[in-house]
């Protein structure tokens, strides 16, 4: 049973504050994964609640108990890194021994400890080489049963996988999920890659600059973003952002976007939950992922009439940008459903699929179509 707390948590370097009042109840078994650019704090939190560095302000908990002043080897937290620094002239063997032997366990009890883990790893092959034997994954499969071998309290990772090249990341990051639903110990993971954090998380925390934007679980983060940073950062491609304005009639709303020209059609409730943004003018921006943009090519009910600019094959689906006026949306398509560039075809956006954001604050306005 591990639950880590933290409480207003404020950490400075010099006259920089790095981390800005993080709150965040992390449960027994959770596997959180802290998302957001190079430089936002992610690595100085989790160093905080290993207690590799220090705070200024607030309370870390571990099960109830406030331990940042307690030293980082009373913690009881393993922590993996990015480089794999592990012992160069030990064994794989000796270097997963190395935390238990620190402990005064006997030798058939660490002989059983390290034949355990290595088992769960599939290491079991490996346990007498060398580290530079060791290919790049099976080096960090090697750390991460360092770090687990003496069943720490919590598992702390630093973007563990971010050296790796991008298909064994991939197999590192299903080995990773397995592993945490077969030993189920509390994680924090720090990543910049959000591909990364949505297969792994439980509940991603998105931040940005020391200030955390949004807890919750990927498809809440995904599919109902707090502010624009949240939007923009979550998702690939990046979701469309416009500003937008609004008017309504007794029959519906209409969206309009890259000028007066370009009106999408909208339920006539929108009106009523944009919390009078639709009077004010310069106050709204929609934004819709790729795949909100409906993209036909016969003209039909409700669509406008576009140009496509670009097309991006990606394999499986295309990515066409779109001119509405002045404003491109990139739509997501069905490969080679748009056969040319400068090809004209007809668009929706998917009410359902709409955020709305206030520009000013860049919040959310909570609008559920
Ligand atoms: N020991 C230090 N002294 C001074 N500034 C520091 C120190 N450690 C980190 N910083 C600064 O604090 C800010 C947050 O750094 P942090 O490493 O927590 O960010 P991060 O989100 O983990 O980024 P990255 O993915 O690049 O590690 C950065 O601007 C960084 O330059």
């Amino acid at each position: 049973m591990t639950q880590i707390e933290l409480r207003g948590v404020q950490k400075w370097f010099g006259d920089v504050q790095v981390v800005k009042d993080m709150n965040l109840a992390i449960a027994d078994n959770e596997f959180i994964v802290l998302l957001g650019q190079s430089g936002c704090g992610k690595t100085t939190t989790l160093r905080a609640i290993a207690g590799l560095e220090t705070i200024d302000e607030g309370d870390i908990l571990i099960d109830g108990k406030p331990v940042q002043h307690m030293k980082a080897s009373d913690r009881d937290i393993a922590m993996v890194f990015q480089s794999f620094s592990l012992y160069p002239h030990m064994t794989v063997y000796e270097n997963i021994a190395f935390p238990l032997r620190a402990t005064g366990m006997d030798r058939a009890g660490i002989d059983r400890s390290v034949r355990e883990i290595a088992k769960v790893l599939r290491i079991t092959d490996l346990l007498g080489r060398k580290p530079s034997a060791l290919s790049g994954g099976d080096m960090q499969r090697v750390a991460i049963g360092r770090a687990l071998v003496r069943q720490p309290k919590a598992m702390l990772m630093d973007e563990p996988i971010g050296a790796l090249d991008a298909k064994l990341r991939e197999e590192m990051r299903a080995e990773i999920k397995r592993l945490h639903l077969q030993q189920g110990s509390t994680t924090i993971y720090v990543t910049h890659d959000q591909v990364e954090a949505m297969s792994l998380a439980d509940r991603i925390v998105v931040m940005h600059e020391g200030v955390l934007q949004q807890i919750g679980a990927p498809e809440e983060v995904y599919a109902h973003p707090a502010n624009l940073f949240v939007a923009q950062f979550v998702g690939s491609p990046v979701m469309n952002v416009a500003p937008v304005t609004v008017s309504s009639n007794t029959q519906g709303a209409t969206v309009m976007m890259g000028g007066e020209a370009n009106g999408f059609a909208f339920p006539k409730e929108l009106t009523g939950k944009l919390n009078g943004h639709a009077d004010k003018p310069g106050a709204l921006k929609l934004g819709i992922r790729p795949e909100g943009v409906l993209v036909e090519r016969e003209e039909r009910q409700g669509y406008l009439p576009v140009e496509a600019h670009i097309i991006e094959p990606l394999g499986a689906y295309d990515i066409v940008d779109l001119a509405v006026g002045s404003t491109m949306l990139r739509a997501r398509t069905r490969a080679g459903f748009v056969p040319r560039a400068g090809e004209k075809v007809y668009a929706r956006i998917d009410p359902a699929q709409a955020h709305f954001f206030d520009t000013d604050s860049g919040r959310s306005l909570g609008v559920r179509l």
